[in-house]
């Protein structure tokens, strides 16, 4: 699909209530089609993907082969974590990847990178840590066609920067209103409600759904807090 069909794409499913974009990756790895399956018969609309190489955080998670397996036609939302994430855009964008989430912090070059992912035909993401000034993403707003906003980062322990996501929220629909605003970190079933009336149009989330327990039941509570907003 090229990327003006991925953008409409994303623009109609965002057009409403935030949608959740959810992480299986804390379910169960050997039955991962029948997670997905789940968020297909749930009406989610996107699949997130944690890509960590052990360097930026501690965990090794998974590569563009699990991306290029998956039977599904969620969008699929990767975001690399990883060192130098422009080595790693052609290959998640061959692997399937509608949208491509790189750090700004561990670009080389931001302009080039997000302009990579466009010329791969995917989505071009900047992500941006809450300890991160702002000012620092402004310049490329125009190579991005979605921006997640973090809450957490890899050195802020346990702190949310949920304060920091909102003011953001309202900064960037001034300066570029048609960007779609994701917010990604600590999202729980007790703050999505809150988290929904910052009015991103994306909140992603993984381990508060696949928690060992019910992870439908888990998507209709937070889709209830959110519609409920
Ligand atoms: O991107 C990051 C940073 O690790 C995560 O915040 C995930 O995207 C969401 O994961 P859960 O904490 O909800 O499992």
């Amino acid at each position: 699909m090229p990327h003006s069909d991925k953008l409409d794409r994303l623009k109609s499913v965002t057009s409403g209530a935030p949608q959740l974009s959810i992480g299986t990756l804390t379910g169960d790895m050997m039955h991962q089609a029948n997670d997905i399956q789940i968020l297909e018969s749930e009406g989610i609309q996107l699949l997130h993907l944690d890509v960590m190489d052990g360097t930026v955080w501690p965990k090794i998670s998974v590569g563009s082969g699990f991306l290029a397996g998956l039977k599904t036609d969620l969008l699929k939302d990767v975001h690399l974590l990883t060192s130098h994430p422009e080595k790693h855009v052609a290959d998640f964008a061959a692997a399937g990847a509608d949208i491509i989430t790189v750090q700004i912090e561990q670009c080389d070059d931001v302009a080039a990178t997000l302009t990579s992912i466009r010329e791969a035909g995917c989505l071009a993401s900047a992500g941006i840590y809450p300890t991160t000034p702002i000012e620092e993403l402004l310049p490329y707003l125009d190579l991005c066609d979605v921006v997640f906003l973090l809450s957490i980062g890899p050195d802020t322990g346990k702190q949310t920067y949920f304060d920091v996501v909102a003011d953001r929220i309202s900064q960037l629909r001034d300066a570029k209103p048609e960007l779609v605003l994701a917010i990604d970190g600590a999202v729980k079933k007790d703050n999505v409600g809150e988290l929904a009336a910052m009015q991103s149009d994306l909140i992603v989330t993984g381990s508060a759904i696949f928690d060992g327990v019910d992870p439908s039941a888990n998507i209709q509570a937070m889709t209830a807090s959110i519609n409920n907003q």
